[in-house]
């Protein structure tokens, strides 16, 4: 039985009549093939990663949601059976699940677009912190408390966060969550820390306008056995070759988020 996502934070939403994600009860995320390129790049993506046990280390796939290849099912939009990814759904097993969607690098364009699509990107990327901080966010939501629920900002007031409004995210984030409140934001940093390790040597894919999850559970006990926190790499539309160079754009936003991050004092931080 499919439906739509309850803690879907970012992108093209199966609400109104959309065409957009929807998942199951096993722990299945499917998402709608987009009809052009960008569907045949992120299928293409995701079967490169099955098939790249030489090139991408087992465990820097944990970053990435499973995939179990592509599936047609009801599209959400009512226009009957439409090719779907069929991925891990990264946020069955957290109970208050409160994720940030992150949307690296300083430019979201890439250089075999079109000059319309780079004006697009470059418009939005000069409108939101992609420039200013080579990182912006996507979507977000943060479980406060029972009585108050999630913290939801719309995606018209997530456009307009500044430099501090994404300060006082992450400080709303750690201030939320027992399992964030330490020196290592809940074991987000290590493995921030190990994806960077894996951008500074990876020369096979460069990932335009791909995001990165940060997953916490605003519950002390999450009911899969999960670690409190983990991050994961999702939409791939514009992911291309590397042609033997590393990925500097992602790289870079990657080591801005991570220097954006440590320089938010957790609570209990012993940083002056
Ligand atoms: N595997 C997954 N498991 C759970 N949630 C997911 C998964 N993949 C995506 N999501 C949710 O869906 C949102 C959008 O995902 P994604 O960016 O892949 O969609 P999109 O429509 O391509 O977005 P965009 O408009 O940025 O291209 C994410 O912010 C996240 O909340
Ligand atoms: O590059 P693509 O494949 O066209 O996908 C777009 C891209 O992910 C943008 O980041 C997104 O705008 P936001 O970052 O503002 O969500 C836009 O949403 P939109 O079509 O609603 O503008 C997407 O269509």
């Amino acid at each position: 039985m499919l439906k739509f996502p309850d803690h879907q934070v970012a992108g093209h939403q199966a609400l109104r009549g959309q065409l957009g994600p929807q998942i199951d009860e096993s722990g299945r995320f499917y998402k709608p093939l987009q009809q052009d390129e960008r569907g045949s790049r992120e299928a293409a993506f995701y079967n490169a990663l099955l098939h790249s046990n030489t090139k991408v280390k087992k465990q820097i796939l944990r970053f990435f949601p499973a995939y179990y290849g592509t599936q047609n099912i009801e599209a959400s939009d009512g226009s009957g059976l439409h090719p779907h990814l069929v991925l891990q759904d990264v946020v069955s097993d957290y109970v208050k699940p409160c994720i940030i969607d992150i949307k690296i690098g300083s430019r979201t364009w890439y250089p075999q677009a079109s000059e319309d699509y780079v004006a697009k990107c470059l418009r939005k990327d000069r409108g939101t912190t992609t420039v200013s901080l080579g990182f912006r966010i996507s979507g977000l939501q943060i479980y406060q408390a029972e009585n108050s629920g999630y913290w939801k900002p719309d995606r018209n007031q997530i456009h307009k966060f500044t430099v501090d409004d994404v300060r006082s995210v992450f400080r709303k984030l750690i201030s939320s969550n027992q399992s964030v409140c330490n020196s290592d934001y809940g074991g987000i940093f290590p493995q921030l820390l190990e994806l960077k390790s894996w951008f500074e040597d990876q020369t096979d894919f460069h990932f335009y306008s791909c995001s990165i999850l940060l997953i916490y559970d605003g519950e002390s006990e999450n009911k899969g056995g999960n670690p409190h926190s983990m991050i994961k790499l999702i939409d791939f539309a514009h992911v291309f070759s590397g042609n033997d160079v590393i990925d500097h754009n992602f790289l870079g936003g990657l080591c801005s988020l991570i220097k954006f991050i440590s320089d938010t004092p957790a609570i209990h931080s012993t940083k002056p």
